[in-house]
């Protein structure tokens, strides 16, 4: 059983005094969950125990159907009924819980369990007893962080989401304790484990300055005090450990991963001092949080531990105080319910977008830390604050933009929010439908890996497709990703079976998607950097105050394609920033490789950007073929080009293993290792590449460049593309707004990027590249026309008339008539399904078998599918080594021949349909031949796809 009442809770057991309840028809406890349906009236009354608040809520209860009334049946509150009926009612909260009530708005969500059902007036109601907790807004999932940050101040609390944590030495040592730690617990030898945690964290402590020694002395001195604590618990009793642990409760709307769980109750790790006899709040607070977590997972908590290593507990004296690390308190009542009930205050401030002002809480701003931060902050937003304000406000149009964008942020987090509330709303197959898990592993075997870790490997036993690829951090679980036994866990391998590492060995039978807030977390910080902390004549063209300026450069870099020579010109000679415009195939990264070429030339320090791992490599391997050119060329310069290893230019890649390419690995900076020499390989690179996500990362926020060029910018948000730019006087932006656009989760000022704004806003620093190296002719017509002001053009001849019969083996007499042009039509009626149609499926089967009896490879051919219902549908009806994707999966590359399913009987709806871009990406990634398979009658009823149809069937 889960959450239990062990003391008198706050309200009286019984209805209070009232007239107002019939006690005689008082029924079981039940689980209340609804929306508040109007205005909460809080009063005071007078009961037997005296004076009591109470506040009465109007609610509609949740129904059966929606999603959060699923679940509701089966919480561990006591095995009480749910109630999910539709109906509207009013519950009525009591004592303490007023202050919740306070906080509800119309149209919040509320939660009450152990509630009392009772006859008022002829109406069932319902009313909390001593052992309800209210919930406001439970799918909104507060981090165990947040909270003991908002126990300290609200005001800080959102000052840490708008700055972040910042790299300094007190944070990296806090997260060396904390891995020793957890060494410690899995049995770890204690030097090996400084010894190897210090050696991975070499890059953070070279960019604090710090050295190994110094570094492992102080951690050796506070793991002592972990150590001496966990010799006494392994002499006088049976201790069942467990290192970190990822905790989600769906019942209270929190979410946190625990330092450690002993025997069921959690450890804090505080790498502090405290001389006095109790924990400190915030820390109980914090321990307190994980007590409820672990109670939703069926365990019963009495205590907790907080174990501050800076006391050692050989020290102890009278004077000093007490100095024992390990302080234990009882983890009481009225303690969870504060917590639940401090919960409910951010989940309501976040819900209603509030900022807090530091009033909320009594902290005392004169010895608070953060206090010019604080000022600072509050003067140039012109917030309302405890600790007032410094400085001057930004300029309106500034201000509103913040506000806008932390909104969609906000909306942003919120949408990740409802992917974990899918965790439990959704049944494991439902799950694995909508491509969000891998489920029915059989677990295989575990393996322990040095330094505690754990080989996972699970054999799968359907073909079943998902999200989920190689390096991907996931949820591993026994099969219950919430209530079993779940880890963080990596995937090293995914093919037939599936090999994972992890912390713990978890019988893992099933995989789902982490939902992470990371993406969330890093734009909110990137958008307050660029406005807070940007530069002003920056900020002047952002906000269209000033024209992007541009030195004028003769020099000429490409001689066969004038625009491509002029982007790399305006690249070069941005002042402020310049603008590529690249449509599918025109040599946006081959560009963009010479434009970097040409800023090394001159002594500049360049970063790479580009929102996928996959074209920050790309972009990289073009530029490293342009440098060996060079050098092939031009032995003098050679010698200046090469670093110490021999390699032509100091190149670094910044990712993880699992994100690099194999080609780009040699380039991949290396973290773990000597301090100083991890710090020369960053910063002596002349060119560092990184993907935009990673640009956000401490490691990263510490570098400088000249100039940053983006490429694949049109995908990326405002705050995305600034977390890249923030780090350079001058940026590039490379992409096309006529492709895919940001990939978001919320529809919101988050859906336009920076790079079309600005191309709209100042046509002139930018430019079209018009010859495009991929398509015969006769493809590219259509997109040419529709998106491009029919400015595309082949580059070549070549490229005009390439064909199937270039290819080697193939020839185009071996095909049916219908299919011998560059671009056919197969009219297919359809099977009348929402997102599947078999029909179409078996014809591209047909279309396949005669493109190989032609003489082509399978693997030169592509088919791209509006719905992965369909994708599903076609894999398995089409041999393997054929590609069957989505359009987003197939942007930025291309095939000899593409197929596209139209999945379209009746009407036009649907993600392919719904969005122009969408069609042009699908249109644009064939070399020599297009196939285009639907119901053209269906087509027809839209002018585009109308016209599209009579390009097709020429
Ligand atoms: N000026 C040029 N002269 C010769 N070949 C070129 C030139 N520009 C690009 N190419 C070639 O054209 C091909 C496509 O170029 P690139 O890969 O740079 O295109 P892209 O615009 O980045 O493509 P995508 O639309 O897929 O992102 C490459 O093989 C590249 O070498």
């Amino acid at each position: 059983m889960g959450i239990v009442s062990r003391e008198r809770g706050d309200e009286p057991v019984a209805a209070g005094t009232d007239s107002v309840f019939d006690r005689s028809l008082v029924t079981i406890a039940v689980y209340v969950r609804g929306t508040v349906a109007g205005e909460v009236d809080v009063r005071t009354v007078s009961t037997s125990y005296g004076e009591s608040d109470l506040a009465e809520v109007p609610v509609r209860l949740a129904t059966d159907d929606e999603p959060a009334g699923d679940a509701t049946p089966t919480r561990s509150d006591g095995g009480t009924a749910a109630v999910a009926d539709g109906r509207e009612t009013t519950v009525t909260l009591w004592n303490k819980w007023t202050e919740s009530a306070e906080l509800l708005e119309p149209g919040m969500e509320l939660v009450v369990t152990n509630a009392k059902e009772e006859e008022y007036q002829g109406e069932t109601q319902y009313k909390t007893t001593g052992e309800s907790y209210v919930v406001v807004e439970p799918s909104f999932l507060v981090s165990v962080t947040s909270i003991r940050n908002w126990v300290e101040c609200p005001r800080l609390y959102y000052l840490n989401k708008l700055s972040g944590v910042p790299l300094n030495y007190p944070v990296v040592k806090g997260t060396l304790v904390h891995e020793v730690f957890g060494d410690l617990l899995r049995g770890r030898d204690l030097e090996e484990s400084i010894d190897a945690r210090v050696e991975e964290r070499g890059l953070q402590l070279g960019l604090l300055g710090e050295t190994p020694d110094a570094v492992k002395e102080e951690i050796r001195e506070n793991a002592k005090a972990i150590e001496g604590w966990l010799e006494q618990g392994r002499l006088t009793e049976e201790d069942s450990w467990r290192s970190e642990q990822l905790l989600i409760s769906e019942t209270f709307g929190i979410r946190g991963r625990a330092d450690a769980v002993r025997r069921g109750a959690p450890v804090e790790l505080k790498t502090g001092k405290n001389l006095k006899k109790e924990p400190r709040f915030k820390d109980k607070v914090q321990a307190a949080c994980y007590a409820l977590l672990l109670e939703e997972h069926g365990g019963d908590v009495d205590i907790g531990t907080l174990l501050y290593t800076k006391n050692s507990a050989l020290d102890r004296n009278e004077e000093t105080g007490d100095l024992t690390p390990a302080k234990e308190f009882t983890m009481g009542d009225g303690l969870l319910k504060y917590v639940v009930r401090l919960r409910n205050e951010i989940a309501a401030k976040e819900t209603s977008g509030e900022i807090p002002t530091g009033y909320e809480a009594d902290a005392k701003c004169e010895y608070c830390f953060e206090q010019d931060t604080c000022m600072v902050v509050s003067g140039r937003l012109d917030q309302e604050s405890k600790a007032g304000q410094i400085g001057q406000a930004l300029p309106a149009e500034e201000r509103e933009y913040f506000d806008r964008f932390y909104r969609a942020i906000e909306e942003e987090r919120r949408e990740v929010h409802r992917e974990y509330a899918k965790l439990w709303e959704q049944t494991a197959e439902e799950r694995a439908d909508d491509d969000r898990a891998l489920i029915d592993l059989e677990f295989v075997a575990k393996r322990p890996l040095e330094g505690g870790r754990w080989e996972l490997r699970a054999r799968r036993t359907g073909g079943a497709n998902s999200k989920l690829r190689e390096g991907d951090l996931v949820l591993a679980s026994d099969g219950d990703p919430v209530r079993g036994d779940s880890e963080l866990a990596r995937i090293e391998r995914l093919d037939d079976e599936v090999v994972i590492t992890a912390d713990e060995p978890v019988a893992v039978t099933r995989l789902d998607v982490y939902p992470s807030e990371l993406t969330t977390d890093r734009l909110l910080v990137a958008m307050h950097d660029a406005l807070l902390k940007g530069d002003e004549r920056r900020k002047d063209v952002l906000f269209g105050r000033a024209e992007p300026e541009f030195e004028e450069i003769d020099e000429a870099f490409i001689d066969n394609n004038e625009r491509q020579n002029e982007a790399v010109r305006k690249a070069v000679g941005a002042e402020d920033c310049a603008l590529i415009h690249g449509p599918p195939g025109t040599g946006k990264t081959y560009t963009i490789a010479r434009a970097i070429r040409a800023m090394v030339e001159r002594g500049e320090r360049v970063l790479l950007s580009a929102f996928t791992n996959r074209a920050v490599d790309n972009a990289l391997e073009a530029l490293l073929e342009q440098l060996e050119d060079v050098i092939d060329e031009d032995s003098v310069a050679s010698e200046t080009q090469r670093s110490g290893d021999g390699e032509a230019v100091d190149v670094v890649r910044v990712g993880s293993e699992s994100g690099v390419s194999d080609e780009m690995e040699p380039y991949r900076l290396e973290r773990a290792g000597e301090p100083a020499d991890r710090v020369a390989e960053l910063e002596d690179a002349q060119v560092v590449a990184a993907t935009t996500a990673t640009c956000g990362s401490r490691i990263m926020k510490e570098q400088a460049f000249d100039a940053a060029l983006v490429d694949e910018a049109a995908q990326l948000t405002e705050p995305g593309t600034c977390a890249a730019i923030n780090l350079a006087e001058r940026f590039v932006l490379v992409g096309d707004h006529e492709q895919l656009p940001p990939v978001v989760r919320a529809e919101n000022d988050l859906t336009e990027s920076l790079f079309e704004r600005l191309v709209e806003r100042y046509p002139d620093a930018g430019v079209m590249l018009d010859r495009q190296y991929r398509m015969n002719q006769r493809i590219q017509v259509f997109a040419s026309t529709e998106f491009y002001d029919g400015q595309l053009r082949p580059a070549t001849p070549e490229v005009a008339g390439r064909t199937l019969d270039d290819l080697e083996g193939v020839s185009r007499d071996a095909l049916p008539e219908t299919l011998s042009d560059p671009v056919s039509f197969v009219d297919v009626e359809g099977d009348r399904s929402q997102y599947t149609d078999s029909e179409e499926a078996e014809r591209i089967a047909d279309l396949i078998e005669r493109y190989e009896a032609a003489g082509l490879e399978r693997s030169d051919i592509g088919v791209i599918a509006p719905f992965r219902a369909q994708v599903s549908e076609i894999s398995s009806t089409v041999p393997d080594d054929v590609t069957v994707d989505t359009v987003d999966r197939f942007q930025g590359s291309s095939q000899e021949v593409i197929i596209v399913s139209f999945t379209a009987t009746g009407s036009l709806e649907g993600p392919i349909f719904e969005d122009y871009r969408r069609i042009n990406v699908a249109l644009t990634r064939p070399k020599r031949a297009l196939v285009l398979v639907g119901d053209s009658s269906a087509l027809a009823s839209d002018p585009v796809y109308e016209r599209m149809l009579e390009w097709a069937r020429q």
